[in-house]
């Protein structure tokens, strides 16, 4: 019951208006105070592995007039070995970049769905060295890029550096962390630009619009609008609002723009690419379907068929 207290009252809105607690990401120092070179990075990130990084990815999609999918699932949910089979899954369904959530105790910004999935992969004693190795084993075989979502308490248990250097080691290309703290960002941007990490930034409807220009001029690989304020969870419709959002935020920038929270039908991702996302991310839908199947194998078999349903909602 404290636990969805807790959550109602912890919204990203709720965030913004508080400014003595956890910044979001998307509550960030002025660009100035952060530089990254996003050419020399792009080119240093394809040259570092087989598979493209995040803003290659884009731009190789853009020249083919297409819109990225991007699932996003919960390691360690209900296992690791069928995490591996998922993402495989997943990228053989099509899927343009894949989001891997790091299970935390702790998930302020996650709906009940992916909330409960963070708790069985933690009951399952689902660690961040055993996705490692699990990583290790599966992005060799895959051909999209993973952007790792982590809160940015199992980076600071790491130690920023070291956290960057594991996680690119095993070949990881981005990282989204939606609860670092506003005096950390650029630490955090300094340490994953070294490494090579594309790390992506978020912005909400309530996001004042200077600091969503600060935070489009920072973020790498692309942009995150979170479509509609609270946690992430599967919604009835997509927030009509966004496609004034992704003409705003067009108006300032070229960096592709990716829109998360709530979608859930192949209606949702067709309305969201109609209105110029560059990008589709869906979360809890993918994550329902994985955690509560009765058995691996037939919730793997349920994320091929809803996969495709949604993927072929942008051919
Ligand atoms: O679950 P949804 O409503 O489909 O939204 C994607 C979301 O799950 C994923 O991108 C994500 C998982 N946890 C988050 C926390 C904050 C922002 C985004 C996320």
């Amino acid at each position: 019951m404290l636990m969805s207290v807790t959550l109602k009252t912890s919204s990203f809105h709720l965030h913004q208006k508080h400014n003595n607690i956890i910044n979001p990401i998307f509550r960030i120092a002025s660009p100035k105070s952060l530089s990254f070179n996003s050419t020399m990075l792009s080119t240093q990130a394809v040259a570092s592995s087989a598979t493209l990084g995040l803003s290659d990815t884009f731009t190789k999609l853009k020249k083919e007039g297409k819109v990225a999918f991007i699932p996003y699932i919960t390691a360690g949910d209900p296992d690791l070995s069928t995490t591996a089979e998922a993402l495989k899954v997943l990228d053989s369904c099509g899927s343009d970049i894949i989001e891997l959530g790091v299970p935390y105790s702790d998930p302020l910004a996650d709906g009940p769905v992916i909330q409960a999935a963070a708790t069985r992969a933690l009951a399952r004693g689902t660690n961040f060295d055993s996705i490692l190795n699990m990583l290790n084993e599966v992005v060799p075989r895959l051909s999209c890029p993973i952007a790792l979502f982590t809160y940015y308490n199992p980076i600071l248990k790491r130690g920023v550096e070291q956290f960057m250097v594991t996680v690119k080691e095993v070949g990881v290309h981005g990282l989204v962390v939606p609860d670092v703290p506003l005096e950390e960002t650029e630490i955090l941007r300094r340490e994953a630009s070294k490494h090579n990490i594309e790390l992506v930034l978020l912005t909400t409807p309530t996001t004042p619009r200077e600091r969503m220009k600060a935070i489009v001029e920072a973020t790498e690989g692309f942009l995150y609008l979170v479509s509609s304020i609270g946690v992430t969870g599967a919604r009835a419709q997509v927030s009509g609002k966004v496609e004034s959002l992704l003409q705003e935020i067009k108006a300032e920038s070229s960096k592709p723009v990716a829109v998360g929270f709530g979608i859930s039908k192949p209606e949702h991702v067709k309305q969201v690419a109609g209105w110029g996302a560059d990008g589709v991310i869906v979360g809890s839908a993918m994550v329902k379907i994985l955690g509560e199947a009765k058995s691996p194998e037939e919730g793997l078999k349920e994320l091929e068929k809803f996969t495709k349903s949604l993927k072929s909602a942008l051919l």
